[in-house]
């Protein structure tokens, strides 16, 4: 299989992260004597439009923990977070709205990540409602257009996720990431929940609407192999840090960084994982 997706940052970032930190506090240091997790420990990060950038690293390293930070569901113990170059931890309602706009994300597992007694439909017309975007003619026009662009049948909107299969309910996930037009995507392990014969799918499908519409993709993933396949950059992460960064073509090339070696050299067969 061929690296899918080439592309180059278009514009200033629409997040920068700086030097940022976030503790989780853990039960094991009890009341007085309280112990954290440095689960993200010092990281320089930002996303542009048109570019993947690829976050791998083993199981507790804080991918997760950076990601919701990205989304804004997550605010870190230090650091700063800019938003379209704004200030944006204590942010406005009006840049909480904005924000949530710009930063769409797609989760692990989309049986757990859809609402299973809602239709389709009504899924992806949330969004739309909770921002007071369009009519109602608009909306399900809107509809119409997001289940085309991810590949659905116009006859998915009628069913609930659960009369669908997992890869089309991860295109649905994905189609509501989309409603809003955003800017960026942060997809988080988006195939690792996925049946192995539809990960490539899902995918190529990332990596096409990427292109198409010009989005910014964060890509998480164990998977170095997964992340080397849709990434214009990647970014190592371990105990916290990113310990090294560059273009997809320098880290598998010319690694210099000993836990990227492991990686890479642990790294089993494409989507395999
Ligand atoms: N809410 C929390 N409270 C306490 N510790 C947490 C919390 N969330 C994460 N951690 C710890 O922070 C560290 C980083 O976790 P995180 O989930 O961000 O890593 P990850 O790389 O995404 O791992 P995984 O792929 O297993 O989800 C881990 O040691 C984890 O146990």
């Amino acid at each position: 299989m061929s690296k899918h997706t080439t592309g180059a940052a278009t514009g200033a970032p629409v997040i920068e992260l700086k030097d940022l930190h976030v503790h989780h506090r853990t039960r094991s240091g009890g009341l007085f004597k309280p112990s954290y997790v440095k689960a993200v420990n010092g990281v320089d990060f930002t996303i542009s439009r048109g570019e993947t950038v690829g976050i791998v690293g083993e199981s507790g390293c804080g991918k997760s923990t950076l990601a919701s930070v990205l989304v804004g569901l997550q605010t870190p113990t230090s650091g700063q977070v800019l938003f379209r170059g704004r200030p944006a931890i204590k942010r406005s309602a009006a840049m909480r709205k904005e924000f949530g706009r710009s930063v769409a994300v797609v989760f692990q597992d989309p049986s757990t990540a859809l609402n299973p007694r809602m239709t389709i439909q009504d899924i992806l017309v949330d969004p739309l409602a909770v921002h007071g975007i369009g009519t109602t003619a608009g909306r399900l026009a809107k509809v119409r257009e997001l289940l085309a662009l991810v590949g659905l049948p116009q006859s998915a909107a009628e069913v609930t996720p659960s009369q669908v299969s997992g890869g089309q309910r991860q295109r649905v996930a994905i189609a509501r990431a989309l409603a809003l037009d955003p800017d960026i995507i942060v997809a988080d392990e988006p195939t690792s929940a996925l049946d192995v014969s539809v990960r490539a799918q899902v995918l190529n499908l990332l990596s096409d609407l990427k292109k198409e519409l010009n989005l910014g993709m964060v890509f998480i993933s164990h998977d170095i192999q997964t992340v080397r396949y849709v990434s214009d950059r990647i970014c190592v992460m371990y105990y916290g840090q990113i310990v090294e960064e560059g273009s997809a073509e320098q880290i598998f090339d010319n690694p210099s960084n000993d836990y990227t070696k492991k990686l890479l050299g642990a790294a089993p067969s494409l989507l395999h994982l």
